[in-house]
């Protein structure tokens, strides 16, 4: 088997505690997260608000470093890299972020915008090679060449969103990171924005590393998923299998509280309580999901472990065997644990 494009190895982040001479303790943002990402892959990372997502995607495109752990891009260890080396390699990772408004320099044409990264990464390319690489772009992203001339306010938030995907695509990345790329668009330009970059992967063998709190965005688009909680990845397979079949507790209070699946509503409002509970809490030892789970044993003070169930996939519940298959067996299976 080759080696991934991406393997996130046991990557930690601390941010140093705040508060009156930071005299609270430092907040463990990632807890020995690890993960991988083959050429051509889409993987989505899956969890709520504060659960580490975005520090991740920092460190994976290497604008921060981690506290431990290592991220290897096709075998280099993009943190251990010398400056030069780590310029070099960036043209091979790209990020797209959340909102196309404020991301694009409004007094700028959008061909100079797209072009930026060039300069960074290529710097001799004539103007004529520039120009020809800034209008293709355009056009494998569904823009006109022509609109290279034009500024972002005459674009609506998709087409935007497709100016700044091309502006990540023009240094021709392996991977592309979109952070909560789809988050700020409506439903139905959501679709096109998720249907254009499952073509560049597909087109372009692009691996692209799709993080949201959006499970339906997620499961549309994403090869393999990994479950975050807590600054923990609690459950990672493929996408599929995760969503119909969760072995992880918390992966199961998410995909009950989507509401664009059709689940029994009292089981969906005990859902949504069991959410709140954990939103709030202090880290603690053991598992971070067990004040809120509906399952949760006196092991569960000790640490669940990310460990492989099935050939496919790895979960970190003491229980990821005993769970049920269908969400409507979920109180039969709280009963037989
Ligand atoms: N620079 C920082 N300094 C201190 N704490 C931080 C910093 N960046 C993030 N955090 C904390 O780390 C935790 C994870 O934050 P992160 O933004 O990665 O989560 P997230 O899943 O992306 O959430 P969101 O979708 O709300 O951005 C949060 O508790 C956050 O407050």
């Amino acid at each position: 088997m080759s080696a991934p494009l991406l393997a996130v190895e046991a990557v930690s982040k601390l941010y140093a505690g705040g508060g009156l001479f930071g005299r609270r303790p430092p907040l463990s943002a990632l807890d020995r997260v690890s993960l991988t990402v083959d050429a051509g892959q889409i993987h989505g990372i899956v969890g709520e608000s504060g659960s580490g997502k975005s520090t991740l995607a920092r460190i994976v495109t290497a604008l921060e470093r981690p506290s431990s752990g290592r991220v290897l891009l096709g075998g280099d260890d993009l943190h251990g890299l010398p400056a030069v080396a780590l310029r070099a390699r960036r043209r091979d990772i790209q990020m797209v972020f959340q909102d196309p408004y404020g991301s694009l320099d409004p007094r700028q044409r959008v061909g100079r915008i797209v072009a930026e990264p060039l300069h960074l990464v290529v710097p001799k390319l004539s103007r004529a090679e520039r120009t020809a690489r800034v209008e293709s772009v355009l056009e494998s992203v569904g823009l006109a060449a022509s609109d290279a001339m034009r500024r972002p306010h005459e674009f609506s938030g998709g087409q935007r969103q497709r100016i700044a995907i091309a502006r990540a695509l023009i240094t021709r990345p392996k991977l592309l990171v979109a952070d909560e790329a789809v988050s700020a668009l409506d439903l139905s330009v959501q679709a096109q924005i998720l249907n254009l970059l499952l073509d560049l992967s597909e087109r372009e063998g692009l691996a692209i590393l799709f993080i949201s709190h959006n499970l339906s965005a997620v499961a549309a688009i994403a090869d393999v998923v990994s479950v975050m909680y807590r600054g923990r990845v609690v459950e990672t397979g493929p996408s599929d299998a995760i969503f119909s079949d969760p072995r992880h507790p918390y992966t199961r209070a998410l995909a009950l509280a989507e509401p664009a699946l059709d689940r029994p509503q009292s089981l969906r409002r005990q859902t949504a309580a069991a959410r709140d509970v954990v939103s709030d809490g202090p880290a603690e030892t053991g598992c971070h999901y067990r004040s809120a789970c509906l399952i949760a044993a006196p092991i569960c003070a000790e640490e669940p472990l990310l460990r492989q169930i099935d050939p496919n996939r790895r979960s970190a519940c003491h229980f990821a065997e005993a769970l049920g298959s269908k969400f409507i067996d979920y109180d039969a299976s709280v009963q037989t644990v």
